[in-house]
This record gives structure tokens, C-alpha cells and sequence, in this order.
């Protein structure tokens, strides 16, 4: 399912930064119901910076957010009551067990399971004790299965094995394929390609480049060298 609507979020000539700096210069850009958009960019570039500015979390400088069509400074957690879900990193409780960050999460087992039976076993297990890639799913478990309209996800799969993130890529696409909104900031350039519907390529940020995986592949050794460069942190399998 593609751009099948207004946009979730939309930002448009903003900017965004810490104190009086700007991180994000004239930024524009735009999430759709049904698609999943990569936000690429070597560290510093402002990816998480942009996830933080359209969550709500982040005042804009200048230019705007307009989340649902409005242009209000919505704080986070309206945005999330609005169906706006947020995944940082590991976003789990470590003191509590599988089965009661899913009841925290006001998610029951069964439609957390529906999405990873893998957590079967890890139910009474504590969220400390998870793999990495098991707290991942049960994050992103969290998210999806109340069936939010948009997911920021930042780096889902840093670190992980990569069966799990094709796994945890490919939750996030089926969520896509039934009209979800998904903006994805991965380090797994070629996996994330693999699911996305467009990409946008950050770099001080700005963004330098939009297109489709397919445009983008053509040149993606050029790309990564030119704009993705910290080559030591772009996994490339
Ligand atoms: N809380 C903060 N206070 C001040 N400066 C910050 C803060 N968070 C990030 N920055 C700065 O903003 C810039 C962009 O950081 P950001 O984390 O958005 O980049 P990124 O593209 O997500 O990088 P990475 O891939 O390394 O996570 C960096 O120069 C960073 O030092």
C-alpha cells in the first residue's frame, strides 16, 4: 500500500537544534499513510534530532510540524494518545518480565505473540535478561499492536544479528502493507532498502537526496562514499 493519503507528518522548512544551535537546517519531508521512508545520514547528520523534532519532544526553531494536518506544538504524549508511536533505543522495562511490559504497554499476549511467537518462551523472563533482539521485538511489539497511524523508529536494529533485524524490518513493512506510517532511522542501509518505499539522505543536517530504494541503488556505492561516509558504522550486508 502506497501513498494512500494526506500525510501523517509533514515537516516543512524546518529547523531544529539544542540551546541557539541548529541541527536541522530547512528541512522538508513528509510520511504517508502505508509507507515505510528511510532516513539515512552518517552519525551527527541529525537523524535522531529529526525523530525527536516530529515526535513532539523537540521544539522547531523556525518552520513547522504539522502532524494529522495541524500545525499545534502538540507535546509527545498527545501526539502519542493520536497514534504517533515512538522507538528509541531498547525502549523496555528491564526490571519488569516479558508478559508485564506488554500489560504496561496496554498490549495483551496474544496480539503480541500473533507478531513474535518468539517471545513465547521469554514471557516470565525478565526484559533485562532478553537478547537484544528479543527486547527489540518486544519494543516494537509495544508499538504496533496498538495499531498506531505513524512509527518513528530509531535504530531498531543497531547491534543486532542480521536474521533479526530482517525479522524486526519485516514486522514494520506487514505494519506498512496494513496503512501504517513508518519513518525508520537504520544503519542497515541495503536492508532498509529492501523494505522502503522512499528514502531521504541527511548530512549536516540537510537533506542532500530523495528517491526511491531503486534510484538510490543505482548509485549506492557513489552515495555511500559521498553522503554516507563513517563507512565504519554503515553496515552494508
Ligand atoms: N541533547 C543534545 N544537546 C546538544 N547537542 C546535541 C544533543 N543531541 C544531539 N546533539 C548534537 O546534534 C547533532 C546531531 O545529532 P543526532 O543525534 O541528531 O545525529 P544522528 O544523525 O542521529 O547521529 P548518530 O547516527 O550518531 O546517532 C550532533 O552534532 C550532536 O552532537
Amino acid at each position: 500500500m502506497h501513498d494512500t493519503g494526506q500525510p501523517l507528518i509533514e515537516a516543512r522548512a524546518l529547523s531544529a537544534g539544542y540551546g541557539t544551535v541548529p541541527v536541522l537546517r530547512d528541512l522538508d519531508l513528509e510520511v504517508r499513510p502505508g509507507e515505510v521512508v528511510a532516513l539515512l545520514g552518517p552519525n551527527g547528520a541529525g537523524k535522531s534530532t529529526t525523530l525527536r523534532v516530529l515526535s513532539g519532544e523537540l521544539a522547531p526553531m523556525s518552520g513547522e510540524v504539522r502532524w494529522l494536518g495541524g500545525t499545534g506544538q502538540a507535546p509527545l504524549h498527545r501526539r502519542a494518545r493520536e497514534g504517533l508511536a515512538y522507538v528509541g533505543e531498547r525502549a523496555v522495562f528491564t526490571r519488569l518480565d516479558t508478559a508485564d511490559n506488554l500489560r504496561v504497554g496496554r498490549v495483551t499476549t496474544d496480539q503480541a505473540l500473533a507478531l513474535f511467537p518468539e517471545l513465547e518462551k521469554r514471557l516470565r523472563t525478565g526484559a533485562g535478561m532478553l537478547s537484544g533482539g528479543e527486547q527489540q521485538m518486544l519494543s516494537l511489539a509495544r508499538a504496533l499492536c496498538r495499531t498506531p497511524k505513524l512509527l518513528l523508529a530509531d535504530e531498531l536494529s543497531l547491534g543486532l544479528a542480521p536474521l533479526v533485524v530482517d525479522r524486526l524490518l519485516r514486522a514494520v513493512r506487514e505494519a506498512a502493507d496494513r496503512g501504517l506510517g513508518a519513518l525508520l532511522v537504520e544503519q542497515h542501509v541495503r536492508k532498509v532498502l529492501d523494505i522502503a518505499d522512499r528514502v531521504y539522505v541527511l548530512r549536516r543536517g540537510r537533506i542532500v537526496m530523495t528517491g526511491t530504494p531503486k534510484e538510490l541503488r543505482a548509485n549506492l556505492d557513489e552515495i555511500e562514499s559521498s553522503y554516507l561516509a563513517h563507512k565504519a558504522t554503515v553496515t552494508t550486508d
